[in-house]
């Protein structure tokens, strides 16, 4: 696979609501997630900010009884125009979960190209093999494991696990890349790990991540979106912007009690 030089893509939720059966989510959420920048999504606990997430690379629909409404676009495409492929969507938007999820049994080279034969990208062997250094050096891994490429993924700790689950989301070459608490389930010294592993991939790819840290929204991302959802009405955006105003001038008393711990 040739080296692509891809452009940096922006994402664009226009209206977007969301359902479980007759129950709605998310109503009329619109943000921008400008190219190569972290945007933060933050609020309390079933607020919907997952959901959105999983909206955004259309892997909220395998949820039986799920619906929405509303436009993504990736640089001005819609993802759920219906002569897209799902699999298009899901390819240049990737996600990392909360939880790392390697394919524990496999390699640990095995799971960096996991995605390209279920994408259907034909890569040689050479090409494999740079490919896989190419995307653990990216998520920050590469020193550490390039002796132990055939050990089995489940093998490594949750951090190294959740540093390989992002190279496995690179091996494919997303332009957006989705990451839902992902240091949720890691200590101090791996979450601050994935942090850099952040800063440094957006060079190169759009990253939206959400977190219930304050402190870490604070320190990877450049701009933020507040999710409320109040007294049983749906989630939806009470405030966005760049991080430094989110936290230091927010213009809505809500976003000021929620930045600084004061519910939540
Ligand atoms: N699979 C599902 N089936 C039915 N309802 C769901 C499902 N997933 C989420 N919900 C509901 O949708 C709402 C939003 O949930 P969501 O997980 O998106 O919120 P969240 O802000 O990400 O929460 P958390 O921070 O706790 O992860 C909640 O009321 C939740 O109970």
């Amino acid at each position: 696979m040739t080296q692509q030089l891809m452009t940096l893509a922006e994402l664009h939720a226009d209206a977007v609501s969301a359902w479980f059966g007759s129950h709605k989510v998310l109503d009329q959420v619109s943000l921008v997630m400008p190219a190569g920048r972290v945007t933060a999504l933050i609020g309390p606990s079933g607020c919907g900010k997952s959901t959105f997430l999983r909206i955004l690379n259309r892997m909220h629909e395998l949820v039986p009884g799920a619906s929405l409404a509303g436009e993504v676009r990736l640089d001005g495409n819609d993802i759920y125009e219906p002569q897209r492929r799902v699999i298009d969507a899901r390819r240049q938007i990737g996600m990392v979960f909360q939880k790392p999820n390697p394919f524990p049994a496999m390699s640990v080279y095995d799971n960096v190209v996991a995605g390209l034969k279920l994408t259907g990208v034909r890569v040689t062997r050479r090409e494999r093999d740079d490919l896989v250094e190419e995307c653990l050096t990216k998520a920050g891994l590469w020193r550490e494991v390039r002796d132990r490429l055939r050990d089995p993924g489940g093998a490594l700790s949750g951090g190294q696990q959740q540093r390989l689950c992002i190279g496995r989301a690179l091996a494919v070459r997303p332009r957006v890349l989705l990451m839902d608490e992902p240091c949720s389930a890691l200590d101090p010294t791996s979450t601050r790990r994935i942090e850099e592993t952040i800063a440094e991939l957006v060079t190169e790819v759009t990253i939206v991540i959400v977190t219930h840290n304050m402190q870490q929204a604070a320190r990877v991302s450049d701009e933020c979106a507040f999710f409320l959802a109040e007294h049983g009405s749906p989630g939806a955006i009470v405030e966005h912007g760049p991080t430094g105003s989110m936290f230091d001038s927010p213009q809505d008393q809500r976003t000021s009690d929620y930045v600084h711990g004061r519910f939540g």
